[in-house]
């Protein structure tokens, strides 16, 4: 019986063991889905392999690995503050092959400390950060930002003379986009046309959270009336997928550097439809692609939808032309 007893008692261990292994599996499979694998950010910061703490649940991991002589961890430099799902985490890691940027680029890959960890104080955000060179240019991005209205002011107190990276891309695009994002993370089961619906047939509710998001000048306000419009660099999203050099050859100018991507950096991707990043030395050179949560297929919509939404973005994109002082093609 006693035998009996504790084979049952260690059955229930190794199931209890089972269904934890199982889950850890299944998160990080999720994860690497989303962001691509872990190896491809490890290599992405170059060199001897790093390792990836997460910072928001190990601060004192973090503080406890110490920069190599001659370098440290510094507030950024320059932070991209916006918009989500206009291509935020391929310019990251765009720039992240410049010589001359430290971009955080280890889970998470959005610190939100503005928003969301500002309690935690500088100290902490600052050790959210890669160990930099002297001359290189440390830098994050959280593109949540962009909708908090206290966020300007508190990046402001932290550096006065900081860089701002924001992202815009076709509206319309951008919401599709979002909304497929709601899907892919279980958070809607509805077609994209019954989510911007609005009252009457073929309406449009301009309160709708993904429409809503994408009325770029409501929110650019804030950020244009704490900054000089110097310190903001626009970046165009969908010149980032079809002409990714040049849009990142311009980012290079805002920051002052020397320019290092060239089209010897990317490279287009056939199956993929968008550029990858080479990776590695001349003779051992790898593509480095976006995971697949980045670059879906977006659906056909109903074309009455898509017509009324253009209309509704239409006024707000020309007051953000004149804003920033640059047109756009939508
Ligand atoms: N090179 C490359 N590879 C893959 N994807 C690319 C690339 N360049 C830009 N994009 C576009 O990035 C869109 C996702 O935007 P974000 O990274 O800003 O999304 S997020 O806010 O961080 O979730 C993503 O949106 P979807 O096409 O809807 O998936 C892409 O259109």
């Amino acid at each position: 019986m006693e035998f009996l007893r504790q084979r049952t008692v260690s059955c229930r261990q190794a199931g209890v063991l089972l269904v934890l292994t199982s889950c850890l599996l299944a998160l990080i499979t999720v994860n690497q889905r989303m962001f691509g694998t872990t190896s491809q950010q490890e290599s992405a910061s170059g060199g001897a392999r790093e390792i990836v703490v997460n910072p928001i649940y190990a601060t004192s991991d973090g503080e406890r690995r110490r920069c190599a002589a001659g370098k440290s961890r510094l507030l950024p430099q320059c932070v991209i503050v916006g918009f989500p799902k206009c291509g935020t985490f391929a310019l990251l890691k765009m720039l992240d092959l410049h010589p001359d940027v430290m971009a955080r680029i280890a889970h998470p890959f959005e610190v939100n400390f503005f928003n969301s960890h500002w309690r935690r104080g500088l100290d902490w955000y600052r050790r959210m950060m890669r160990c930099s060179s002297p001359g290189q240019v440390s830098l994050e991005k959280s593109p949540s930002y962009v909708y908090d209205g206290d966020v300007p002011a508190r990046i402001k107190a932290m550096n006065d003379s900081v860089r701002l990276l924001i992202m815009v891309k076709d509206p319309f695009v951008r919401t599709v986009s979002s909304y497929l994002q709601d899907v892919s993370r279980g958070r809607s089961t509805k077609t994209f046309e019954e989510t911007v619906a609005g009252n009457n047939s073929g309406g449009v509710n301009p309160d709708s959270l993904n429409v809503r998001q994408s009325l770029y000048y409501n929110y650019l306000l804030p950020w244009y009336a704490t900054f000089r419009s110097e310190q903001i660099h626009i970046v165009d999203g969908d010149r980032l997928v079809t002409d990714p050099v040049s849009e990142v050859r311009q980012i290079e100018t805002f920051l002052r550097l020397a320019h290092k991507i060239t089209e010897d950096s990317l490279v287009y991707n056939e199956a993929k439809g968008f550029y990858c990043m080479k990776k590695g030395s001349a003779n051992q050179t790898k593509h480095v692609c976006m995971g697949e949560g980045k670059g879906r297929p977006h659906p056909d919509v109903d074309f009455v939808i898509e017509k009324n939404l253009k209309t509704l973005f239409w006024p707000y994109n020309e007051k953000l032309y004149k804003l920033v002082g640059r047109r756009f093609n939508w």
